[in-house]
């Protein structure tokens, strides 16, 4: 039976067509250059440096923000709490950097000049049943801002990292304990892979612990169900959007606690939550198709950091500062922290 829209099933082969496992192997040498490179940068440098990035982090806050006129529509043209002109700005610095990108690109493969290797590549040369180019130019352009605001692609695994580091550090026992489980299993002669992630069981507790504690936004994307359903036990009335804060807390004891035991009783240990009790990937057929990248970037980002770093409070503090800001569940203030590398330098490249 087929109850889904043509646009949604569109969408929806498109994504797993550009997340399949194969891709995801397939950029596996792509996503190791770039952590080699991030080691090599790591000290002193400001991750956050692309200037569409904080762009795309400023329409994240619009996705969920209260707005007047859509409750009234009729009042949409007020633009009242300037919303609209402010998504608009920030699409055009966004579109300033990548339109020039995408453009070029598809000169090269008019030109034959390409060959597929990225998922750029795969957008263009995507193609449907009779064999015509799936995607024109600007819905290209518009998939691509699509998968880096709507999945919260351009910033989840950072947040998820960024959030572990600074509750680790203001618990040295757990940070030990990973980077312990970091030398056992991989040791100080190479640096992490993702093919170490299936062994760091402890390292996935802390980004698991971290995800929990701290979703990247207050609710889910603006999926719901289209039926009652049960959840961890609650009865979920349809056409409910899920709380992610609602279910940080829930079903947990000292849910505020960043407490990596919660997840160390099970065999293995994943960043996704298939029984919703809390929302890291979601599950369903509106789950997160990126789970496995997701995974693979969260762990490696933390494990490498922690490998490659002492880290401690930044000069003059005793403790990072875990106050969440007041406009989104982003630490109030970037975590600043002491790194001091712990590997021989040829380690962290040139
Ligand atoms: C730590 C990293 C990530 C987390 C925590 C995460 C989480 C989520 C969540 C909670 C949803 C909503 C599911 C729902 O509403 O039921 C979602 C959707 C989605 N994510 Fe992710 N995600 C991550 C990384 C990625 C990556 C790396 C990609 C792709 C490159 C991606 C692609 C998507 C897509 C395409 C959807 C929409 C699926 C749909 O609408 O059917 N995600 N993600």
């Amino acid at each position: 039976m087929q109850c889904l829209h043509p646009d949604l099933l569109q969408w929806q082969s498109l994504t797993s067509e550009v997340l399949k496992p194969e891709r995801h192997m397939w950029l596996l040498q792509k996503r190791t250059e770039e952590a080699n490179n991030l080691e090599g940068k790591m000290e002193g440098q400001d991750l956050k440096k692309n200037m569409s990035t904080p762009s795309l982090l400023g329409l994240l806050i619009y996705i969920y923000a209260f707005s007047l006129s859509g409750y009234l529509p009729c009042l949409g043209v007020f633009d009242l709490d300037g919303h609209e002109n402010m998504v608009k700005e920030a699409l055009s610095i966004i579109n300033k950097h990548h339109d020039p990108i995408v453009d070029e690109r598809t000169i090269q493969w008019r030109n034959g000049e390409k060959e597929v290797e990225d998922i750029l590549d795969v957008f263009i040369t995507i193609r449907d049943s009779k064999g015509e180019p799936l995607l024109s130019v600007d819905e290209i352009k518009a998939q691509i801002i699509e998968l880096m605001i709507f999945q919260s692609l351009v910033d989840n695994p950072a947040h998820a990292a960024e959030w572990a580091m600074a509750e680790m550090i203001n618990k040295p026992e757990i940070l030990q304990k990973a980077v312990e489980e970091i030398y056992r299993v991989v040791g100080k002669e190479r640096l992490v892979q993702e093919s170490n992630i299936v062994q760091l069981k402890y390292v996935k507790a802390c980004a698991r612990e971290a995800l929990r504690l701290h979703p990247i936004a207050p609710f889910n994307i603006p999926h719901v169900s289209m039926a009652d359903a049960v959840v961890v036990g609650y009865l979920i009335c349809s056409h409910v959007l899920l709380s992610l804060i609602g279910l940080r807390r829930n079903p947990w004891e000292e849910p505020l606690r960043f407490q990596l035991e919660r997840h160390m009783n099970d065999d293995v240990v994943d960043l996704a939550e298939l029984e919703l009790r809390f929302i890291s990937f979601s599950t369903g057929r509106r789950g997160c198709p990126g789970t496995a990248l997701g995974t693979a970037m969260t762990v490696t980002l933390l494990a490498r950091l922690l490998q490659g770093f002492s880290w401690s409070a930044s000069l003059n503090q005793e403790q990072t500062d875990l106050k969440e800001s007041m406009n989104d569940l982003f630490l109030a203030k970037p975590l600043h922290a002491h790194a001091k590398p712990r590997l021989h330098a040829l380690m962290y490249g040139d």
